[in-house]
């Protein structure tokens, strides 16, 4: 599904203007379908309470208000903070609210209380603070439950930061299209349950607005999902080729080769400095291994053994030979390449100099970096506090003319023709070592399959996390690539 910036969602709510839907008409299923919720999802509460803002958030708040006095059978109370612009659709909807109004600093939240949060919406400009701020304060201390109308209110929907305060909600009901504040941390979390409301704005609004952010999911790179003909033999399957670090950091480089295997490559080949081939040889089966000494061995293997991608950086290490194989890599060899963990950090010690190469037609990249080494390679878009993930991710992907994969809870995948992609089904059992070496393996094999690198990346990332969720607690690394398997299993015969 799209994702629309509050600035797109604007202009889907012009287009749809254009196209007869009015915005009057909107706010009525906004509240509608904030009322429907809120009588499914909150049956326990004893009465409502409503915070209404001066803008078309506190519209939908009103229209919420009268609908749910009129069916909920409960209490309701509204409470205002400023009041709407003359002749605006808030107005028109505060104008059609039948009860009592009170001032914002006045209400007193209970704990049985549903509290309907429609302070602001896509509209927040400024930080949230005085009495809005105070309100929210009063509505977290007396515990009562809350749902957020578009948004928790202070949460950017641009970046999902928490512009000043933002209350915990229990759930959220938005409209149309999620936005990425919905799916970026802290926004993620303080949403509580999304729910993405139909109301009635058509799809083809979007056809003019180009929306290029999406919510990752198997509709959106299924098609490209590799199938071997009936008649392939293994290195027609893709052979992948992991570089392995030195004797007492293999695992690393064996982690990304069995992911590789179980993701479908024909063919894998690890290969190890001098010092680790014992190491390796003892523990590899299916793969194979083959010794490299010098950058110029690793090229001559490339060529003479089609090797259709290549993983670096796993346990590698950042000494100046491994620099030596990576700048090889970079300048001399067109197989898509995986860059990860110390071929990040790597190339973090060459920055200007990798980046300034990085420009026009280039073979395939992508890079996997974690926060972390996101931030050693482009510090300076790590410190930007107004950046969003995606916008960071993007301009990373352009910098580098390669496919970035920023990974954490909310891994976002961009492209640097401008695609980006929010991945949404992460676990935190993910979260243990030698988990990304996995994930550089699957890309890998997906891109040794034929796999086009944007596609591949956020193929990789959703079965990935799929793989985790289905492990669940106690997983280690060593589960991700059979279990992966199994989730692509099912994908391929879809
Ligand atoms: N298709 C759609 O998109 C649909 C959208 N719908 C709804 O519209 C909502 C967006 O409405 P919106 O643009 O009127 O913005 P909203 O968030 O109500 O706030 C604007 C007002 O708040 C003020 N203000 C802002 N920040 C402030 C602060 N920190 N502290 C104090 N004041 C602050 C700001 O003042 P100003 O900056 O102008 O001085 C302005 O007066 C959207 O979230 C959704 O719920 C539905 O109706 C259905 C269709
Ligand atoms: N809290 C979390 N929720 C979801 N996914 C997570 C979380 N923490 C980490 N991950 C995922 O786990 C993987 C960890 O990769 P990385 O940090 O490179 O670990 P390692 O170097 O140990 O392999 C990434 O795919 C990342 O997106
Ligand atoms: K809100």
């Amino acid at each position: 599904m799209e994702i629309l910036t509050p600035a797109e969602m604007a202009q889907a709510d012009r287009n749809a203007d254009r196209a007869g839907v009015a915005t009057w008409q909107l706010m009525q299923a906004a509240g509608e379908a904030v009322t429907s919720e809120a009588l499914k999802r909150f049956p326990g509460a004893a009465r409502i309470a409503v915070l209404c803002g001066p803008g078309n958030n506190g519209g939908d708040g009103y229209v919420a208000a009268a609908c749910l006095l009129a069916v909920s059978g409960l209490p309701v109370e509204v409470w205002r903070s400023g009041e709407p612009r003359a002749d605006s659709d808030a107005a028109k909807a505060a104008g059609q609210w039948v009860g009592a109004v009170g001032e914002l600093e006045e209400f007193s939240p209970q704990p049985d209380m549903l509290v309907i949060d429609a302070l602001y919406g896509a509209g927040l400009a400024r930080e949230l603070e005085g009495n809005d701020r105070r309100a929210l304060e009063r509505v977290r201390a007396a515990g009562s439950q809350v749902l957020a109308v578009d948004l928790p209110s202070g949460l950017s929907g641009l970046s999902g930061a928490v512009l000043g305060y933002a209350l915990q909600a229990d759930c959220t009901v938005t409209f149309f299209r999620p936005k990425p504040g919905h799916l970026l941390y802290p926004g993620r979390s303080l949403c509580g349950e999304l729910v993405v409301a139909d109301i009635g704005i058509p799809a083809g609004v979007l056809s003019d607005i180009g929306s290029r952010l999406w919510g990752n999911a198997p509709e959106l790179w299924l098609h490209a999902l590799p199938r071997p003909s009936a008649l392939a033999h293994k290195y027609q399957r893709g052979h992948v080729a992991v570089l392995s670090g030195k004797m007492s950091a293999t695992g690393a480089a064996r982690l990304s080769a069995e992911a590789a295997a179980r993701a479908g490559a024909g063919a894998v080949t690890v290969l190890s400095p001098p010092d680790a081939l014992a190491a390796l040889a003892t523990h590899l089966t299916a793969t194979m291994l083959h010794r490299f000494d010098t950058p110029d061995d690793v090229l001559t293997f490339v060529e003479q053994r089609k090797v259709q991608s290549l993983v670096c950086g796993p346990g590698f290490g950042t000494g100046e030979k491994q620099m030596a194989v990576i700048s090889a890599l970079l300048q001399q060899v067109e197989t898509p390449l995986v860059l990860d963990a110390d071929a990040i950090t790597l190339l973090a010690k060459e920055r200007e100099t990798f980046l300034k190469a990085r420009t026009g037609e280039k073979p395939t990249l992508v890079l996997t970096p974690h926060e972390g080494e996101f931030a050693r390679l482009f510090p300076d878009l790590a410190e930007g506090e107004t950046l969003s993930k995606v916008e960071r991710a993007r301009t990373a992907a352009k910098r580098a003319m390669a496919v970035v994969i920023y990974k954490g809870a909310d891994t976002v995948i961009a492209a640097p023709d401008g695609r980006a992609v929010i991945n949404t089904n992460g676990t935190v059992w993910l979260a243990t070592a030698g988990s990304g070496d996995v994930l550089a393996g699957l890309v890998a094999a997906l891109l040794a399959q034929g796999m086009p690198p944007f596609e591949a990346a956020c193929a990789a990332v959703w079965v990935h996390a799929e793989a985790g969720r289905r492990e669940g607690f106690g997983m280690t690394a060593e589960d991700l690539p059979q279990a992966a398997r199994k989730v692509l299993a099912k994908l391929i015969n879809r």
